[in-house]
């Protein structure tokens, strides 16, 4: 079989750290083929230098054995290369149609014609089947339709290499059964794509073969018909490393955190919840289920129509997370990108946030109280970074996942509430998070989860599950992986 994209002996340094060093990869023609490794490996480096993105300090790309397009030439890198990152790169205030047709409107012969452009795009989505109005403004779209409409984008470019950056990491299970659908459809019309994902079963289902990096080298290619997984596992960590056991617990009488009479036209309704102290609580459900928006309800990050939310014995305003944080709040939101952390600063002053009060007088932060505190949680949380001054914005995406988490650590909050907390992460960074929620909950804490992975909602006492807004079953540990996604997928009553 022929090699269709590959890369040989890349170096890649930025500052003192060597995000590749040496690392390789060929993928065959037509082949799926996933890139795995633990977070901070150098998979998001090599996914910039084969689009064109980065150049690489040492060494080459070939496409088809021809060397790569220069480095500026940016059309002949979108002929070549695609890639559907987890975070968009689409324009939310633009239509599809707009955004589909971005920097190439009109045919440099006068004015655009916008009714000749919808047509266009009308034309696109139809060829791959895409069911989306091109009219909608693209900040609408379900992360689901989002994706489609790059993938589209992507292959009018005539791009017959397309990698997937976690592409998964925010849908929820049927949606991800339609991506494999079109990712099986995409490689029978011979297109070759590169997998990126925390979730080996994923592999193992979607990919014919995978490439290990670890510490920004290359481990291993193996076809993945036959490979163990184990073998996977320790070629990702150079250990071995046993499946996580959730703990048994005693949770509190106190209750820590309530929702009462909770209503949000369009989102949820009806909706009591209470959390005791030392009690995991799961939310799960649907994409469309409500338990994000009510999860940012119950933090005060969004309002309700009717009801009333009490953190720690404190009525929280809708809209006053600071209140709610004050009242013992510790919160890991959605979006990281957005509401989790600022990226132009430092681990340390990310991680310590909503302790700078505490940390000095008067208002004003001691730099070595806080280096200390932040160094605490980057050896508990095994952060990879040069240090606490490193900007978060700089670090791999599982890393800054991290840093989301040790800020809602760091000052022992009483009431936790998790969404989707190991998007992202990798196999044994995710054992660590979710034994800092078990900790939290030894402490006293109380906790929710909100997530769809069932690693996830294995730590919880009970799991609620939503279905179109409404909560319709708690379901007491000891569930089975079947009984609970039928409840989920409102199969099953
Ligand atoms: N712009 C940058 N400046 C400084 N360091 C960087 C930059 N980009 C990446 N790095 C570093 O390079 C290393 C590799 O990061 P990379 O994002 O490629 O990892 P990854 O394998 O994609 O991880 P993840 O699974 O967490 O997404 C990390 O140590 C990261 O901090």
């Amino acid at each position: 079989m022929s090699i269709h994209v590959e890369a040989r002996n890349v170096v890649k340094r930025f500052g003192p750290t060597v995000a590749l060093n040496g690392a390789k990869i060929a993928i065959a023609e037509g082949e799926t083929h996933a890139l795995l490794g633990r977070n901070g490996a150098g998979k998001s480096t090599l996914v910039s230098i084969l689009t064109g993105l980065q150049r690489p300090d040492e060494g080459e790309v070939l496409f088809s054995g021809e060397p790569a397009p220069a480095p500026g030439d940016r059309d002949a890198w979108r002929q070549r290369v695609a890639c559907v990152y987890q975070k968009s790169t689409i324009i939310p205030a633009l239509t599809v149609a707009e955004n589909l047709f971005l920097n190439r409107q009109s045919d440099g012969h006068g004015p655009i014609n916008w009714r000749t452009l919808r047509g266009r795009a009308r034309e696109l989505l139809d060829t791959y089947e895409v069911d989306v109005d091109v009219q909608t403004l693209a900040g609408d779209l379900s992360v689901e339709q989002r994706q489609l409409v790059e993938i589209a984008r992507a292959l009018s470019f005539g791009a017959r290499f397309i990698i997937l950056d976690e592409p998964t990491a925010r849908l929820d299970g049927p949606a991800i059964e339609r991506l494999f659908a079109r990712m099986r459809s995409l490689r029978e019309q011979g297109v070759t794509m590169m997998y990126i994902s925390h979730h080996l079963d994923e592999v193992y289902e979607i990919c014919q073969s995978v490439t290990v990096f670890r510490d920004a080298r290359h481990i291993m290619t193996r076809p993945v018909a036959g490979l163990p997984q184990d073998e996977l596992v320790h070629a990702m960590t150079g250990e071995a490393t046993s499946a996580y056991h959730a703990r048994e617990r005693t949770p509190g009488e106190r209750v820590v955190l309530s929702g009462e009479g909770l209503s949000l036209a369009g989102r949820y309704r009806n909706v009591d919840v209470s959390v005791r102290a030392g009690e995991v609580v799961g939310l799960a459900g649907s994409a469309s289920s409500g338990k994000v928006g009510l999860a940012e309800t119950l933090v005060g990050l969004r309002g309700a129509d009717t009801g009333t939310v009490v953190v720690n014995g404190t009525k929280v305003k809708p809209g006053d997370v600071p209140a709610a944080m004050a009242a013992g709040l510790g919160f890991v939101p959605e979006d990281r990108h957005h509401e989790g952390f600022v990226p132009l600063l430092s681990v340390g002053e990310n991680a310590t946030f909503p302790i700078a009060r505490k940390l000095g007088r008067f208002g004003v932060v001691s730099p070595s109280r806080r280096r200390e505190k932040a160094k605490e949680m980057i050896t508990a949380l095994d952060i990879k970074t040069e240090g606490p001054d490193q900007p978060v914005g700089d670090l791999s995406g599982g890393n800054a996942q991290k840093v989301v988490f040790a800020r809602a650590l760091v000052d022992d909050p009483t009431v936790l509430v998790v969404i989707n907390p190991t998007a992202g992460v990798d196999v044994k960074a995710k054992q660590a998070l979710l034994g800092a929620v078990e900790d939290a909950a030894e402490r006293g804490a109380g906790a929710v989860v909100v997530s769809d992975e069932l690693d996830d909602l294995r730590i919880c006492d009970r799991v609620l599950v939503m279905f179109h807004g409404e909560i319709v079953k708690d379901v007491p540990r000891g569930w089975t992986d079947h009984e609970l996604v039928a409840v989920m997928e409102g199969i099953q009553e």
